[in-house]
């Protein structure tokens, strides 16, 4: 198992470049099931849950070809397929439970292993099955699967109110509803870019689909779907976690193909803690004013408020801020594990159920510190860049599912970072 060595030093310069988003390519590789024709994605990321997502989709029947190093993926799925979605696969990503709504569109029955829980909480599939429920799916959970069949053998179209905007769900929904007999209303729907993004590659296969990044998205069932190319949306969290490095360390960094728009809640949160953020025709130009940074209180939300998946970065920004900051994490659970290895380091935080106290200290230090998640693996990078001497953050697998390159992205603004292998 690898780790990361990241020795702390002084301001960072240069650029990053921003990859596609991992949780866009994760939803648009399913709709692939969608259609006998060719999808091709392009700016994918190279990570290994696209590659477990790539493994998935063969096992269903997909071809999925990797190019140009993984950046462009040609996927086809044509003839029959296989519509059981094994546990050895699904159990390694919560991502895979987005196969359920493409394959019952498709076949109009599926066999999906449920993915179970996770670290950061129990994430449970009520609002994607009541949905399919109600689109006229009957859906029985035996032996760890979800058993669904579509009664008549297609889906219908339904209004659908969803309790909360699960990302998720409004994805597995839409991509049903594309197939479906009729229109289909989701309200309460989930507004993240990644939705949007599904939409617009949707609409391309020949999908019906109005009101995507508002709360209520209408898809109209069509026949059939076609072929199309797709660019993937660039990544609002590599982006966002690229922007601390200079925030946290001092210095100057441009994150090329970042948009203000995918991280507006968060750039305020910036803004408000002392950091500049400047669009340019390439990105966003990243600065960190003079003097010691403030400290600024945030409370996760659904797009378009402050995303859950920058909540644990954050955090280590707020680590050597001056004064008390108040985090709030109102998706998850369990989604502060990196609290107690920040405070390895000379954090000190207090937690108390989906709130966490941070009092800034003028300097971390260096420590071993383990990555319990994705997000905590680089806010733990981050932290050991702003702190004095060596941090080691292990079980690395976490970071390699949502960030590429990390060592050369970051080495190439100044930031000394190795990753260790088999330690
Ligand atoms: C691959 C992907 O895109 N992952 C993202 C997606 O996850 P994901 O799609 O799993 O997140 P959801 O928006 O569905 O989950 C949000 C909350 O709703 C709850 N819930 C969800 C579905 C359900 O049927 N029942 C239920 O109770 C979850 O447990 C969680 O507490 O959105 C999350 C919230 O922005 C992000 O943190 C993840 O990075
Ligand atoms: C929680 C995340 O991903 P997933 O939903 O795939 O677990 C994430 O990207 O931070």
């Amino acid at each position: 198992m690898d780790s990361i060595l990241v020795t702390g030093n002084g301001p960072l310069s240069g650029t990053i470049p921003i990859a596609g988003a991992k949780n866009a390519c994760l939803t648009l590789m399913p709709a692939t099931l969608l259609s006998d024709e060719p999808l091709t994605l392009t700016n994918a990321p190279r990570l290994s849950d696209i590659r477990t997502m790539s493994e998935l989709l063969a096992s269903l029947g997909a071809e999925v070809t990797s190019m140009q190093g993984g950046k462009v993926l040609a996927m086809s799925c044509h003839g029959d397929i296989n519509t059981r979605a094994d546990y050895d696969i699904v159990r390694k990503m919560r991502a895979s439970n987005l196969v359920l709504g493409p394959l019952l569109a498709r076949e109009g029955h599926a066999e999906v292993s449920l993915p179970g829980g996770c670290a950061i909480g129990a994430r449970p599939m009520d609002i994607h099955t009541d949905g399919l429920a109600r689109m006229g799916a009957e859906i029985e959970l035996r032996d760890g699967y979800l058993h669904a069949r579509a009664a008549g053998g297609k889906l219908k179209g339904a209004v659908i109110d969803f309790p909360f905007a699960s990302v998720g769900a409004t994805e597995n929904i839409m991509m049903a509803a594309t197939l479906a007999r009729g229109s289909t209303v989701i309200n309460n729907a989930a507004r993240e870019p990644e939705i949007v993004d599904l939409a617009t590659c949707l609409r391309k296969m020949g999908a019906r689909i109005e009101g995507d990044g508002t709360g209520t998205i209408t898809i109209e069932g069509v026949e059939s779907l076609h072929g199309a190319t797709h660019p993937v949306v660039a990544d609002r969290i590599e982006l966002g976690t690229y922007m601390l490095a200079p925030a946290i360390c001092g210095g100057e960094v441009e994150c090329l193909g970042g948009r203000i728009d995918l991280v507006r809640a968060f750039c305020e949160k910036l803004d408000a803690a002392g950091i500049g953020v400047e669009e340019t025709k390439t990105g966003l130009k990243v600065a960190r004013r003079n003097g010691r940074i403030h400290a600024v209180d945030v409370a996760t939300e659904p797009f378009p408020g402050f995303p859950t998946d920058l909540q644990a970065q954050f955090m280590a920004l707020m680590c050597t801020a001056d004064g008390t900051s108040v985090l709030e994490e109102t998706i998850f659970e369990n989604r502060f594990m990196h609290a107690p290895e920040l405070m390895r380091m000379g954090a000190e935080i207090e937690v108390h159920g989906g709130t966490a106290t941070v009092t800034g200290v003028e300097r971390l230090r260096g420590a071993p510190v383990m990555a319990t998640d994705l997000r905590a693996s680089v806010s733990l990078i981050l932290a050991g860049l702003a702190a004095e001497g060596e941090t080691v953050v292990s079980r690395v697998y976490h970071l390699d599912r949502g960030y590429e390159h990390v060592v050369r992205k970051l080495s190439d603004v100044g930031a000394k970072i190795e990753r260790i292998k088999g330690k």
